[in-house]
């Protein structure tokens, strides 16, 4: 099929070549020719590639979720990939793969939280899947409020056990995925008691299932919770356990620790055994960057072969992409794109590092880090889920279809802003550090990383800094503004919370009676520190860029610094960072910006280089023939491969002959 016209012209006159910003996403021309091969790998494999799931039953979706997660395996094996490969085959299909918790919470779960002999013990097992497992933590009654878990483990010293159950209906386990039908074994979170004495959440190992014939063991009660939104296939489940009795040793012991005899002692940070969540807590921030990027990458080119209404009257049909309004639905999100691609990177780095030296026993750098994982978790999956809903619709009635492949990326997107810590929730876990920094910067002492801008900005009178016209396009300026927008609502917020103490609110009536305060500020300082993030990659991934494509990545910092002020101008003029003049001018820079990006805007996403065989779309194929492609798909529909179905005869003709009144 040869190529659309429109879509050609696109890119003949994009002022910049793709493919220099792909080898800057990748890193390197050798690593864009490396991810080729790895993609190529997947997506040409008729196990892996998802084109005809959309019209699977669910339990057929579910077999072939379970074979893609083998064959992903065996395609590890067959071509030395390593954990990058295999990471990045797990994030095209996470949605579709059945024993995905295994790989992203079991297997890190027990790494993190067992000690040597139980890393010796289970490790092996889990890598080669002679046991599936699930992370059981969520409760009927609790998922956020972990203090409130309400399943017992207790300690039976007679046998050297614990004894694990269920006391009552909201204690029963409910959403861990892979529970309902694919895990032999669960690292599960249960309250801890020995002689009666609560001590804390805690990790245990727990088998479920008999191994060979996959029957619930003894006292195990397990089962699917029932059909959702999305994600069929990570068959989350419920789970009750009445006494059931593991070994001593199944606790697993790298931060707490119980002795034979039943004495409890603890290791390490308070929060260590929250470990694991961090890291999911990075892994969606990466997938939030690929789901937009997928979205962007539909609706743009969509939107620059589909021709509806005219501008000029009497003129030919224009393209969808030429209407300033489409323009506004489609360019942030290729801005917001390229911004998230920094901010992972940089995360990626942030968390490997910290790691370490928490594997070294330095916990110093465990709330500077919480609180970016939790804050970015949040942010990122907010704003993914917000522009995906928008570029769904800016596709018109094909972005109803499932075949458009954006429709899926959404509805599984969607689960990110409650997995691995509701979103208001961990805005909260950010506005508490932002009050101790708020602390520290007031009694003079410094305040360190990411708010350090904080010590400068408490004290000196706020400026907008604009004064010339090429000011506006000036990203650290830019920036500037967004932290001194970070630091005033978060004082305000501070200052709110100080005001109702004093006049005699307890310290927790006053916080709940700010949280709407705290929230706004936690989420200043995540668009800040994601801005931040935007314009430290211009000056280290960027840099080695030629000239013109380096212009354009610039140009859409500067968009996205811009935009993001006027989404939210109201804080910004509330705090006096800028006035109403200001606002009206960034106003205008933005759409100007916008206009220059446009011409861009198909080259910037195919620099994405996302192959059709894993973009899955009708509308967004590389060739840009949207109508053929969703002609081809409508034809291949199960249920038009028959002229007349059954249902006629049954029930349509009886009615058109005047019998449906009579018993059927
Ligand atoms: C690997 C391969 C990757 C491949 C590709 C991956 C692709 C991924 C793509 C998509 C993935 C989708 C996966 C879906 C799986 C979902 C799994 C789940 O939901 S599982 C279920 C997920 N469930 C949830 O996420 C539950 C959410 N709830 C929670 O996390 C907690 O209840 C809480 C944090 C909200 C409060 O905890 P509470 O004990 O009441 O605490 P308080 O309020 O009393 O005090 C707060 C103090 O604690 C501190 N601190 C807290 N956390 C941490 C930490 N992690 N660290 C350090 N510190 C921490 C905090 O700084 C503060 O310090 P301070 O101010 O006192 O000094
Ligand atoms: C697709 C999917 C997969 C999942 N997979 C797993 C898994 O593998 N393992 C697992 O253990 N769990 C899993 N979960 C559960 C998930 O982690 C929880 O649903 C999540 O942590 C939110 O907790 P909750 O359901 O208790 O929400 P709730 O806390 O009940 O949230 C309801 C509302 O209350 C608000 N709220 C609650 N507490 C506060 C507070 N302190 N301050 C202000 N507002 C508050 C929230 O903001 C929200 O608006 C999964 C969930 C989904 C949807």
């Amino acid at each position: 099929m040869s190529v659309n016209p429109d879509i050609q012209v696109e890119r003949d006159t994009a002022t910049f070549r793709s493919i220099d910003v792909t080898h800057m996403l990748d890193g390197s021309p050798e690593a864009t020719n490396q991810r080729r091969i790895r993609q190529k790998q997947i997506g040409d494999d008729p196990q892996i590639n998802r084109r005809n799931i959309i019209f699977m039953s669910h339990e057929e979706r579910y077999e072939a979720a379970i074979a893609r997660g083998l064959r992903i395996e065996q395609l590890k094996a067959e071509h030395d990939w390593d954990i990058m490969d295999e990471n990045n085959a797990i994030m095209w299909c996470f949605s579709d793969i059945a024993m995905f918790v295994h790989k992203v919470m079991f297997i890190p779960a027990i790494e993190r939280l067992g000690n040597k002999e139980q890393h010796d013990k289970w490790l092996p097992l889990a890598i080669d899947h002679k046991i599936l497992g699930t992370y059981a933590q969520t409760e009927l009654g609790h998922g956020t409020f972990l203090r409130g878990l309400e399943m017992e483990a207790r300690y039976d010293k007679s046998t050297e056990e614990f004894v694990i159950s269920t006391p009552k209906h909201s204690s029963m386990k409910w959403w861990p995925g892979s529970l309902g039908h694919s895990s032999s074994h669960a690292v599960l979170l249960a309250t801890l008691y020995i002689d009666d004495q609560n001590c804390g959440m805690q990790p245990f190992i727990v088998q479920l299932r008999d191994l060979n014939t996959w029957k619930p063991l003894p006292g195990v009660e397990v089962g699917g919770i029932g059909p959702k939104m999305a994600l069929a296939t990570t068959d989350n489940g419920f789970l009750v356990l009445n006494n059931v009795r593991i070994p001593r040793d199944q606790m697993l012991m790298k931060y707490a620790q119980v002795s034979k005899d039943g004495k409890f002692t603890k290791s390490g940070a308070a929060k260590a055994n929250y470990s694991t969540m961090m890291l999911v807590r990075v892994g969606i921030a990466h997938s939030c960057y690929f789901s937009l990027a997928v979205g962007a990458t539909i609706v743009t080119r969509y939107s620059a072969v589909r021709r509806q209404g005219e501008i000029k009257p009497g003129a030919p049909e224009v393209k969808i992409l030429d209407y300033q309004t489409q323009q506004l639905k489609v360019i942030p999100s290729i801005a917001t794109a390229y911004a998230f691609h920094f901010c992972k990177e940089h995360l990626k780095w942030y968390y490997i590092e910290t790691f370490q030296q928490i594997q070294q026993n330095d916990f110093s750098g465990l709330p500077e880090i919480h609180c970016v994982t939790s804050g970015l978790k949040a942010y990122m999956s907010d704003i993914a889920t917000a522009q995906l809903e928008t570029l769904r619709r800016a596709c018109g009635g094909n972005g109803y279809l499932l075949s458009n492949g954006i429709t899926n990326t959404y509805i599984q997107t969607l689960a990110l802003p409650t997995v691995e810590g509701e979103n208001t929730v961990l805005y909260l876990q950010v506005a508490r550090y932002l009050m101790k920094c708020l602390k520290v910067a007031a009694t003079g002492e410094a305040v360190k990383g990411s708010l350090s801008y904080m010590n400068e900005k408490i004290k000196t009178p706020y400026t907008s800094g604009l004064v010339t016209r090429e000011d506006y396009s000036n990203v650290k300026k830019l920036l500037k503004l967004y932290q001194n927008m970070t630091v005033r609502l978060t004082q305000k917020a501070g200052d709110h919370l100080n005001k109702l103490h004093v006049s005699g609110q307890p310290k927790y009536e006053a916080w709940n009676n700010t949280s709407v305060q705290l929230v706004n500020a936690a989420k200043a300082y995540c668009q800040t520190y994601v801005l931040g993030m935007n314009i430290e990659g211009l000056s280290t991934q960027a840099v080695d860029l030629p000239g013109d494509a380096l212009e354009v990545i610039h140009q859409l910092c500067v968009f996205y610094a811009l935009h993001g002020i006027t989404e939210q101008s109201g804080n910004f003029l509330e705090t006096g960072c800028i006035n109403i003049t200001e606002l009206h001018i960034i106003q205008q820079e933005a759409q100007e910006m916008m206009a220059k990006i446009r011409k861009n805007a198909v080259a910037l996403v195919d620099a994405f280089d996302i192959p059709d065989n894993l973009l899955n779309s009708t509308l967004g194929c590389y060739d840009g023939n949207a109508y053929q492609h969703l002609y081809d798909s409508a034809k291949s529909d199960p249920m038009n491969q028959k002229q007349v179905l059954p249902a006629f005869e049954k029930y349509i003709k009886p009615m058109l002959q005047g019998k449906h009144t009579s018993k059927l």
